[in-house]
């Protein structure tokens, strides 16, 4: 993947900057007008709570969970099985609808115009599938339409992304012909083609072999240097050592700990995220380390 860019590319204030250079370049200049952009949050969670019934017992899946996350930072939400990780995912995407609190993408609560909120995000999950009859340039393009974007507009966030993430040889493809590291790399650009603010990465890198993590990594610092703000939930915690400006770890819907991974440190009295989680599904371990 060689990431040099020649097209444009949207900073995320929206405006529109033309590049002839390498990425780099353009990265200098967006991470220049995006200093002095404004720094609002672009998604804000407040106080999120969801409870479902199963078998006649009221489970809460997110109990009050809050968190925000500004431009350029990527946050990781995790945590173990069940810990309400992918119901967050959903209620931001206006997919579930919580019991209280609300979610804002962009300034725009989901729950007052989902749809907007919606055209405001990114989803790329690793179950993502694609059309297996469509050639990936008209699978992209079918995407574009969906969110609004205009034709011209489109082709050309098309051209770029496909520069961008090395899809310029697949696009003539048929979509289910593809390898699973290509199609990844379609879904990574599918994921961007309507120039959301804000990214949801779930689970990005299951089931990749080392070259598709690498450009999962890549990716994400192409999120992080345009501006984007970006969830990632993932299990592979040293990935997300390495990956995540600030974290969130949820167990059984309640936020343990948040913030950088020095605060999580101090905090813990751990080092590593391994160790927290641990400490968090095994409490009585650490009870009887602490009392040896
Ligand atoms: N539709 C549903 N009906 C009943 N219970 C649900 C439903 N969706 C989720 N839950 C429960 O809510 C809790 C949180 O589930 P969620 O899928 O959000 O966890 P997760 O952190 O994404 O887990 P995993 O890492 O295993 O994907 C779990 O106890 C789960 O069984």
């Amino acid at each position: 993947m060689n990431f040099v860019a020649v097209g444009e590319i949207s900073d995320p204030t929206r405006r529109t900057v033309r590049t002839t250079g390498s990425l780099q370049t353009a990265f200098s200049f967006l991470a220049a007008s995006f200093l002095t952009a404004d720094r609002r949050n672009m998604l804000e969670i407040h106080a999120l709570t969801k409870r479902f019934v199963a078998e006649n017992e009221v489970v809460c899946a997110v109990n009050g969970l809050s968190f925000e996350v500004g431009p350029g930072e990527v946050f990781g939400l995790l945590g173990p099985n069940g810990a309400g990780k992918t119901t967050t995912l959903r209620m931001v995407l206006g997919l579930v609808v919580p019991d209280e609190g609300y979610t804002e993408v962009a300034g725009i609560r989901t729950s007052e115009d989902p749809f907007a909120a919606k055209a405001k995000l990114g989803f790329v999950s690793a179950s993502d599938g694609v059309y297996p009859w469509l050639s990936v340039r008209e699978m992209l393009l079918y995407f574009a339409d969906l969110y609004g974007v205009g034709p011209d507009e489109a082709i050309e966030r098309l051209g770029m992304l496909a520069e961008v993430m090395d899809i310029q040889g697949l696009l003539d493809r048929r979509a289910g012909t593809l390898s699973t590291g290509q199609r990844q790399r379609v879904t990574l650009v599918r994921g961007l083609i309507h120039d959301p603010p804000v990214m949801l990465l779930d689970e990005p890198t299951r089931g990749l072999d080392v070259v598709g993590v690498q450009t999962i990594f890549r990716y994400i610092a192409h999120l992080r240097q345009v501006g984007k703000a970006v969830v990632v939930c993932t299990h592979r915690l040293d990935e997300a050592e390495r990956l995540c400006d600030r974290f969130g770890l949820l167990h059984r819907g309640n936020l343990k700990y948040h913030g950088t991974l020095q605060t999580l440190r101090d905090e813990s009295g751990r080092q590593h995220l391994v160790e927290m989680f641990d400490d968090l599904m095994n409490p009585s371990s650490t009870l009887s380390e602490t009392a040896t």
